[in-house]
């Protein structure tokens, strides 16, 4: 018999076909209590679980007794009660390496229309307001050769570092716990403290995963330490930065604008300040929402949960060392 596996998100037609050749999918909308409850069976019986964007906590695993394997469609994890899989040997896959390029492809969007004014002045010609030879209330500011301090030197930090070092001849201070030899050898990015990217950095990119020891990392403290002129993106988790404070710094022009793509809350709530300040760029969380690589996480995810409920473990799991 197949083994019973519950999946949480839609997938395209040919993923769904192959996962069906290995398993018994139940397919569900969320994973809130009402919905566990009306498929409580389904649940009860499941050996693994697919989707992504979803708390997956104690409460849950206790109404998945058989499950063995969780596989999300994407390569943060901070949704999943680790500890709790972890005592259970349950095994959590993820998808890093295949949206990687995508990621910091979207960050450098941010880089720029920020400093440069995209989503701002691209609305003011729509509402019709280019009707003579534009001022220096139009203009922007200068990426090429600015410094670039990227926060959590990981796959997607690199992939920055690669575009904003080869690509527009930027100096690269970045902050991790350690030393990245091949950032360094590749694009001479420099090793630091917090302190002193924050301090020295034209644009500070924020790429760390949500734990908690980033929760709140950069504060009304870091934010004061930044030069006036500093562009900060935020593309790793929203509670990584102090949304208040950062709204703060903004309005206080102690920074002088800032990108980003995830929220404390998300969807961002209408009545959040950040969506009426013009230094702004506000997106969806759509660091990896590319047609191929959405697809290919999905793939990755559908492959990763195939492999983990053979016991096939040495790629893209997080807890290898609990599984059995
Ligand atoms: N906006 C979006 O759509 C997306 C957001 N993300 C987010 O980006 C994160 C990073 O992804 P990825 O690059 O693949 O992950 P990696 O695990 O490759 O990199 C994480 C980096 O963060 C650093 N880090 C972790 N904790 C700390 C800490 N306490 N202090 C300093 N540095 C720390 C790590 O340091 P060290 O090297 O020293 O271990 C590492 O350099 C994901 O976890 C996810 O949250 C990812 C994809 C899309
Ligand atoms: O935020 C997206 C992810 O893959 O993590």
């Amino acid at each position: 018999m197949k083994p019973s596996i519950i999946l949480y998100k839609a997938l395209p037609d040919d993923l769904l076909a192959r996962l069906e050749t290995h398993f018994t999918v139940t397919q569900v909308a969320n994973l809130k209590p009402e919905t566990v409850q009306q498929h409580a069976e389904a649940f009860a019986n499941a050996q693994g679980l697919l989707g992504s964007s979803q708390t997956v906590d104690s409460a849950l695993l206790e109404k998945m007794p058989q499950l063995r394997a969780t596989s999300t469609i994407s390569v943060g994890y901070d949704n999943f009660d680790v500890d709790a899989l972890n005592a259970r040997k349950i095994a959590l896959m993820h998808t890093p390496t295949v949206l990687t390029e995508t990621v910091a492809d979207t960050i450098m969007a941010l880089v720029l229309s920020s400093a440069r004014r995209v989503v701002d002045v691209a609305e003011r010609v729509k509402a019709g307001e280019w009707t003579k030879s534009i001022g220096p209330d139009w203009f922007g500011i200068d990426v090429h050769h600015k410094t670039m301090g990227i926060v959590g030197m990981g796959r997607i930090g690199l992939a920055l570092a690669q575009r904003a070092h080869c690509g527009f001849g930027m100096p690269i201070l970045y902050h991790a716990r350690r030393q990245h030899a091949e950032a360094e050898e590749r694009f001479q990015a420099r090793h630091c403290d917090l302190e002193t990217v924050l301090q020295e950095s034209d644009f500070v990119c924020v790429v760390l995963p949500l734990t908690e020891e980033t929760q709140h990392l950069i504060g009304k403290a870091q934010f004061a330490m930044m030069k006036k002129s500093a562009i900060f993106i935020n593309a790793g988790r929203g509670p990584v930065v102090d949304e208040a404070a950062l709204i703060e710094a903004l309005q206080n022009g102690e920074i002088h604008a800032a990108g980003l793509d995830v929220f404390e809350q998300e969807p961002l709530p209408a009545d959040s300040p950040l969506l009426s300040l013009p230094n702004v760029v506000a997106l969806p969380h759509i660091g990896s929402a590319t047609h191929e690589t959405r697809y290919n996480m999905a793939a990755c995810a559908v492959d990763n949960l195939i492999d983990a409920l053979n016991g096939k473990v040495e790629q893209n799991c997080v807890n290898p060392q609990v599984v059995r």
